[in-house]
């Protein structure tokens, strides 16, 4: 990783040093496009292609769906076969380790019990001459969870989708992931699925799945939310059903944000900024300190730990697109670009991270101090890991029970309430040129 010495950059300079890329603007990494080019037979961009893919599955369906599952995920499945069957549940579980389904239970623990003290409460409350206002908070109908899954398959998310959709009590919780060349799902995401309560599973992944559950086609049903994380191809996909459907956020290639000082281990900080450009050539991952010294040695320790990595390929294509070590003149600008960058995940690796805490405000989830790395957030603690990206973490929130819920004004007036509240009401009407409300409570002022 090349460090780059911001120590006597500008603002505007630090500003576009830190700047994303909208999502619709992203260019592909040059291996994906080369497969899309070839594919369409046109040189088309994410957006592009996400919009042919959407407006197909929209228009003809089951056909559609089937026709991408089939040629960019190759797997060979047919209406019949879309749905997972309860053989396949059965075939799942003698192939899944005990002992990861140990831990993934005591995840599923965790993330239950960190989300249900979520849990918001309808209320009512009294007002003058027996008046009653409140808020009724209630699930919704149905939801589609996306569990990413095309390079790696993580039944980590299906746990952070999943129980905060059952703590919420969302009654038709309907899941989608992609299938592998052999027209299955991973066995852990199956089995997890399964402890949770889903049943209702469709071997469809990317724009095409998320276009499917928006609009409905023959086989897989139309739902009122889709939540989920995934590639640039899932996430502009949902930003492109946005408004038939609501979404809960746009979770798309993971980041990693880093601010340390003087004190950090460099080996761990390498260890981190390299768990999540493992995911994917898009993903980013930088470090901001105001120490030369830390800043040159986890240069050279990423190197030597990315040679360790399974996906070494992927992790170095992130870094060298994504990645940076950026040196400040002190913690006060490294806070402020932090929060310029709004990441997905903010590590706080400094001396006394909770003196930094109040000041860092744009980011998906926070991690203080040594024995908090990124990791543990993704699959265990108890907070959910499906985060905003993209700098989006500036307005979205992580996801959370009331992703799932909705909540509905409650007013009951007495007569005496109204007649009090009635001529300011018939004022406002008239002044907007509304006679027919003001009549509303004329009306009942005439009894
Ligand atoms: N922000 C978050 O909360 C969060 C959480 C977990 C994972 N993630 C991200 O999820 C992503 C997982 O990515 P993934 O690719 O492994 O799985 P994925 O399920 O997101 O994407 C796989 C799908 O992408 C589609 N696709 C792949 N290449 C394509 C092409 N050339 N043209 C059209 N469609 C294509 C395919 O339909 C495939 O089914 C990573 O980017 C990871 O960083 C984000
Ligand atoms: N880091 C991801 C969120 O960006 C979540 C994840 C799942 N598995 C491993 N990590
Ligand atoms: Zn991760």
């Amino acid at each position: 990783m090349n460090i780059i010495d911001a120590r006597k950059m500008n603002a505007e300079e630090i500003a576009a040093l830190l700047k994303k890329k909208a999502f619709d603007e992203t260019e592909l990494s040059p291996g994906v496009q080369a497969a899309c080019d070839q594919m369409w037979g046109e040189h088309l961009t994410a957006a592009q292609i996400v919009d042919r893919i959407v407006d197909y599955v929209r228009r003809v369906g089951d056909e559609a769906l089937l026709y991408f599952t089939n040629t960019i995920d190759r797997a060979g499945l047919t209406a019949e076969t879309l749905r997972v069957t309860e053989r396949e549940f059965d075939e799942a579980r003698t192939l899944v380790d005990p002992k990861v389904v140990d831990s993934l239970t005591r995840a599923i623990m965790n993330v239950k019990k960190f989300h249900e003290e979520q849990m918001p409460k309808s209320w009512i409350t009294n007002r003058a001459h027996g008046s009653i206002l409140g808020q009724k908070i209630t699930p919704l109908d149905s939801v589609g969870i996306y569990v990413p899954g095309g390079t790696a398959a993580y039944s980590s998310s299906v746990i952070m989708n999943a129980v905060p959709a059952k703590v919420a009590g969302v009654p038709r919780i309907v899941m989608a992931a992609p299938p592998g060349k052999d027209g299955k799902l991973n066995p852990y995401v199956l089995v997890t699925a399964e402890k949770i309560g889903i049943t209702e599973i469709y071997k469809m992944g990317g724009a095409q799945a998320i276009a499917a559950l928006a609009f409905g086609t023959a086989t897989v049903p139309k739902v009122n939310k889709i939540t989920g994380p995934g590639n640039i191809f899932v996430t502009l996909a949902k930003k492109a059903v946005y408004g038939h459907v609501d979404i809960d956020m746009l979770a798309g290639p993971s980041e990693i944000l880093i601010v340390a000082d003087d004190s950090a281990n460099p080996v761990y900080l390498a260890a981190d900024l390299l768990s999540q450009a493992e995911h994917d050539p898009l993903a980013s991952a930088i470090l901001i300190t105001d120490s030369e010294r830390i800043a040159k040695a986890v240069a050279a320790e990423v190197e030597v730990q990315l040679k360790e990595l399974p996906r070494e390929e992927i992790a170095a294509a992130s870094l060298r697109t994504m990645g940076k070590i950026i040196l400040a003149n002190n913690m006060e600008t490294v806070v402020a670009m932090a929060n310029l960058s709004a990441p997905e995940h903010l590590e706080v690796m400094t001396k006394a991270p909770f003196q930094l805490m109040p000041l860092l405000h744009n980011c998906g989830a926070m991690f203080l101090g040594t024995d908090s790395p990124e990791p543990l957030g993704d699959y265990f603690a108890g907070p959910n890991h499906v985060l905003p990206t993209g700098g989006t973490a500036k307005f979205y929130s992580v996801l959370n029970v009331e992703t799932f819920m909705k909540k509905t004004s409650i007013i009951a007036y007495t007569n005496k309430a109204l007649l009090e509240a009635a001529d300011d009401i018939i004022a406002m009407a008239e002044a907007e040129g509304l006679r027919a409300h003001a009549n509303a409570i004329r009306k009942r002022q005439e009894r």
